[in-house]
């Protein structure tokens, strides 16, 4: 599912961007902007610069990845500022399982030590969608 994302120099009465998020795909891979920045990443409450690596294309695990190794890899919050005079083009490829297969925790990695985090679902685009609509972290629909 390819998505281009175009953040326009903002006016002072519009502040454009991608709000914070955490990915509904499994994984997704982006190619950033080759002279304006924008990403950040929310970790342990603070926002990180996400630099440009010319030609590189950045591979980020979303929510799908973080359910099936049962919270092993972590879905990242990121968003989007915008540049006060620059606009910034990016294109993002989101991958992501068919929506009528469910998917869950997979069984081999599960144990006394590391129980089960998430429940098993279909079509997490959907829940997303409704989560996200409401401001919530979608991930925390679906956790045990
Ligand atoms: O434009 C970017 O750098 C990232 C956009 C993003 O996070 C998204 O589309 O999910
Ligand atoms: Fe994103």
């Amino acid at each position: 599912m390819p998505k281009r994302n175009r953040s326009p120099p903002p006016r002072p009465d519009l502040n454009l961007g991608v709000k914070p998020h955490a990915d509904a795909s499994m994984v997704t891979f982006l190619l950033q902007d080759k002279e304006v920045e924008g990403l950040q990443i929310l970790k342990d409450g603070q926002w990180f610069r996400v630099p440009i690596v010319p030609n590189a294309i950045l591979i980020n695990a979303g929510d799908q990845a973080e359910i099936m190794s049962n919270g092993m890899f972590k879905s990242p919050v990121h968003r989007v500022v915008t540049n006060s005079d620059r606009e910034r083009l990016t294109v993002v490829v989101f991958c992501l399982p068919n929506s009528k297969m469910e998917i869950g925790p997979v069984e081999k990695i599960i144990n006394e030590k590391r129980p089960r985090l998430y429940k098993r679902i279909k079509n997490y685009g959907a829940i997303c969608y409704e989560n996200y609509q409401l401001g919530k972290r979608q991930i925390d629909a679906v956790k045990i």
